[in-house]
């Protein structure tokens, strides 16, 4: 099945269309004089062969725009738009495998409902000779065809008829997508089948099939702006040139994914998230236990002993039953992924591995460009889709053209937070930071290495690295994530994310949590925590760093411009319905390369605007003006900075 889309239009397809018409009209013109009865299908009779285009398709078909007026039915025959010109639905011919192409509002039925940005088509059947219904429609033919039509999600081309000074013409009102088909009694008491249909379908699947379990349509009702035709959609994060090839970002990578999995390989199930948690669980109880033996001389202690040590406890899952978010994780969340992780609690514990299934669409909005909806209510705590695109270094980011700027987020959450635990000690953290959460430190020369890293140009390799470090594992990017590059990107990125997983975010509930699990874990982490899975973050150790440490940059940012997916297209709000959520998964399970996963964190209508706050800060001087921002919400601050 092919379709096409708006941008597929060239010069030569407008002009090729300009001459079909031409000849088309001059023809029935002839046919008139010779004063043929039905001139208009004669024309397309004996001109369809030559001049209609083949084969039939679902979507645009090249040189025509939506808004394009035509004087017949024969017209849009002849340009393949609609070449069943006694119909109202033109579908397949033989086989009703697939969808309709497209249909035409004519007001036959008395049921059509007109509801502005969508409207209710009765399918065809039924009528007797006097237009009246005089049986019950059947699911064959036409009605049978727009059914597919909404099974398989294909576009429908939608002309509407009406009277322009006297004489009928047809608009073409763009592709429509098949959102309900029902069959109930009509007005005039026979069974109907109608369906729902919504305008502005621009492009069908912008992911091109690449999204497995879902289609990404593209919608827009708003203007003429098309989809930027460079845009590439990826469903994972793939490497800007070369960097893969960095001897040293693999050999920090392979450490920090080592250490990582080391943990889970305690229970012998490589990448099970449940393992991990449970191995946590247990850290969390030694700790507790030393936090009671020391409550006499510490402050911290005592006031962690306060609590009921069920507080502490970790939960094996970070996932309910309908596989919902129960909570934020400051610390991240650990999906299951090790080759024993095939049990029902595993699975459920794999909402980012899996990938996007809500019916996501990309539409244009009045005041933000492109933003994002879903077709369906959103449940609090349901997997929205994760921030991916290329992944370049922090060094290589700062030297991108302004505007693209605008789609980077950088994978700097869990160094924002190792730099607060050194900067600012465990107590000082405590209250932000559930301290069984922390996840296992990168050891001390981590941050020097990634200090290195970051500054350098991206393209320049520091060297150094010996082979064995150049073969290691570097989160396990498939062969297609080395073939990508950077292109054209100059100076400038003023802004940056700050991750959004901050102590607001950690302390946030998703998905419908009890009073019990609203209590917030608060940790206290003390001196001899340190010694348990938080590596060597003592006080010494912080002091010989801090000042490598006040120059923090993370090393790698995701920058989804020209690569990305449906992530980059949601928009900015003050109030934002999504949170950010760092996510430990498939092979991104270190805290230098993760996923940035997106999760409702209230119910969301179906068709509302899907968005998060970006929590962007200033890194210019005083003064610097962020841009104008149109969340629209009553605690909006302003701008977007
Ligand atoms: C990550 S992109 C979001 C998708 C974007 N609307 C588009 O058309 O590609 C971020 C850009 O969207 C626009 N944007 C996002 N949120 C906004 C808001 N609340 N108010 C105004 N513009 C916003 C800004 O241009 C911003 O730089």
């Amino acid at each position: 099945m092919t379709t096409s889309t708006l941008e597929e239009s060239s010069d030569e397809d407008f002009a090729r269309v300009r001459s079909t018409l031409e000849r088309y009209r001059q023809h029935v013109q002839e046919l008139i004089t010779q004063k043929q009865s039905k001139p208009d299908m004669v024309a397309y009779k004996e001109l369809g062969p030559q001049l209609t285009p083949s084969p039939d398709r679902h979507g645009h078909l090249p040189g025509i725009r939506v808004g394009d007026s035509f004087n017949s039915r024969g017209e849009m025959a002849i340009l393949g738009l609609h070449r069943q010109i006694l119909r109202g639905i033109f579908m397949p011919p033989k086989t009703l495998t697939v969808g309709a192409y497209a249909i035409v509002l004519s007001g036959v039925y008395t049921d059509d409902e007109d509801q502005g940005d969508c409207f209710w088509y009765t399918g065809e059947g039924g009528l007797g000779n006097n237009g009246q219904q005089v049986k019950d429609q059947e699911f064959t033919n036409g009605n049978l065809a727009l059914r597919r039509s909404f099974e398989q999600k294909t576009p429908v081309r939608v002309f509407r008829g009406s009277k322009v000074k006297g004489a009928l013409k047809y608009t073409y009102e763009g592709l429509y997508k098949v959102m309900e088909v029902k069959r109930e009694v009509s007005k005039q008491g026979w069974l109907l089948e109608s369906l729902k249909g919504r305008p502005g379908l621009l492009i069908q699947d912008i992911s091109r099939g690449v999204e497995p379990r879902v289609p990404v349509p593209v919608f827009n009702e708003v203007n003429a702006l098309v989809m930027d035709p460079d845009f590439e959609y990826i469903s994972d994060y793939v490497w800007a040139d070369g960097l893969d090839q960095d001897p040293l970002l693999i050999k920090v990578i392979a450490e920090e994914d080592h250490r990582m999995r080391s943990h889970t390989m305690y229970f012998l199930h490589e990448g099970c998230g449940i393992a991990f948690n449970a191995w946590m669980r247990q850290a969390d109880q030694r700790w507790y236990q030393r936090a009671q033996e020391c409550a006499h001389e510490y402050e911290w202690a005592a006031s962690v002993t306060a609590q009921s040590p069920m507080n502490l406890m970790t939960p094996l899952e970070s996932y309910n039953e309908e596989g919902l978010l129960l909570l934020t994780e400051s610390c991240g969340i650990h999906e299951c992924g090790g080759v024993n992780c095939t049990s029902s609690t595993c699975m459920r514990n794999m909402q980012v591995t899996q990938g996007i299934k809500m019916p996501l669409e990309i539409f244009m909005t009045k005041q933000k460009g492109w933003g994002v909806r879903c077709a369906e209510a959103v449940p609090s705590g349901t997997f929205v889709c994760s921030y991916v695109g290329e992944l370049m270094t922090e060094a290589a980011a700062s030297g991108l053209e302004q505007g693209a700027d605008h789609y980077l987020f950088s994978l700097d959450f869990f160094m924002y937070l190792f730099k607060e635990l050194h900067l600012r000690g465990f107590d000082g953290l405590e209250r932000e930071v559930p301290a069984h959460r922390v996840p296992p430190h990168p050891a001390l020369p981590f941050p020097v290495a990634l200090m290195e890293a970051s500054y350098r140009d991206s393209t320049s390799h520091v060297g150094g690295m010996g082979p064995t470090a150049s073969t290691s594992h570097v989160g396990g990017m498939g062969p297609t994530a080395s073939t990508s590059h950077v292109g054209g990107m100059g100076p400038t990125a003023s802004t940056s994310h700050v991750g959004g997983m901050g102590p607001t975010a950690s302390t946030s509930h998703v998905g419908g949590m009890g009073p019990t699990a609203s209590t917030s874990h608060v940790g206290g982490m003390g001196p001899t925590a340190s010694t348990s899975h938080v590596g060597g973050m003592g006080p010494t150790a912080s002091t010989s760093h801090v000042g490598v440490l006040n120059d923090f940059r993370p090393l790698l940012t995701v920058n989804a411009e020209k690569r990305g997916n449906i992530a980059r297209f949601i928009n900015h709000s003050c109030n934002g319905n999504l949170a950010i959520q760092g996510v430990f998964a498939r092979q991104a399970r270190s805290v230098v390369l993760y996923y940035i996963g997106l999760f409702a964190v209230r119910d969301i209508p179906a068709m509302t605007e899907l968005t998060y706050d970006y929590g962007y800060q200033i890194q210019g001087g005083k003064g610097e003006r962020g841009m104008l921002c149109n969340c629209g919400e009553p605690a909006c601050r302003g701008s977007l900075l």
